[in-house]
C-alpha cells in the first residue's frame, strides 16, 4: 500500500513542551534550553500496524486564551495534539480554550481526530493537574489521553501513533477500539 500523508498540529500554551515532544519523536533527543516556536514543520515517516505514513507535524507557537488561530490552523490539518503540562494549571485552561476555539471553527468536533496530553509527567512533585482530571477532560471529549515526559521520552512516540489511529478511525479506516490509553 502507498503511504499515507497526515498532517498533525500540535496546540497548546507556551512551554508546555510542544516542541520537545516532537523532537524526541522525529529526533530522539530532548533539548533542555527553552527557544520559544514561531512555527515549524517537521517530517517523519513511521509504519503503524503496517502501513506506512508520512507525517508533517505543524509545531504552532503557543496560544493563551486571547490567541486568534490563523486560518492555517483550521485548513487541512487531519488531527490535532492538545498538549498541556502537568505542573501548569494555566496550561489545563488554555488546551480547554484551544479546544473550543476548534469546536466553534469546525463546528463538529466529534469528526475532529483530537489527542490530549499531559507533559512533563516526570515533573510529579510540581503537579498542579491530577491525571484525573486529565482523564475527565478527555472523557467529556470522547478522545484519548495519555501522560508523557518529552524529557524522559515517556509515552513521546505512542502520543503521535495515537494520533494516527484516531485520524484512521474517524476516517472509517480502522475498527472502532473502547476507551482511553493512559500511561
Ligand atoms: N521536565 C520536563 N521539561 C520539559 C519537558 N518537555 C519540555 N520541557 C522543557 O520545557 C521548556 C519548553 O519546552 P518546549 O518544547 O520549547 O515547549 P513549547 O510548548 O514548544 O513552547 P512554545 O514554543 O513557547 O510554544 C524547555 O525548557 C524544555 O526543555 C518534559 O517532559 N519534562
Amino acid at each position: 500500500m502507498p503511504a499515507k500523508q497526515r498532517k498533525i498540529a500540535l496546540m497548546g500554551f507556551r512551554s508546555v513542551g510542544k516542541s520537545s515532544l516532537t523532537i524526541q519523536f522525529v529526533e530522539n533527543q530532548f533539548v533542555d534550553s527553552y527557544d520559544p516556536t514561531i512555527e515549524n514543520t517537521f517530517q517523519k515517516t513511521v509504519k503503524i500496524d503496517g502501513q506506512e505514513f508520512v507525517l508533517q507535524l505543524v509545531d504552532t507557537a503557543g496560544q493563551d486564551e486571547y490567541s486568534i488561530l490563523p486560518q492555517s490552523y483550521y485548513m487541512n490539518i487531519d488531527g490535532y495534539i492538545l498538549v498541556y503540562s502537568v505542573n501548569s494549571q494555566k496550561s489545563f485552561e488554555v488546551v480547554q480554550f484551544v479546544y473550543d476555539k476548534l469546536l466553534d471553527m469546525k463546528g463538529n468536533i466529534g469528526s475532529i481526530p483530537v489527542v490530549l496530553v499531559g507533559n512533563k509527567c516526570d515533573l510529579g512533585f510540581e503537579r498542579e493537574v491530577p491525571v484525573e482530571a486529565g482523564k475527565k477532560m478527555a472523557e467529556k471529549w470522547k478522545v484519548p489521553f495519555l501522560e508523557a515526559s518529552a524529557k524522559e521520552n515517556q509515552s513521546a512516540s505512542k502520543v503521535f501513533e495515537q494520533i494516527v489511529n484516531t485520524i484512521e478511525r474517524a476516517s472509517g479506516n480502522v475498527p472502532e477500539k473502547n476507551g482511553c490509553i493512559l500511561s
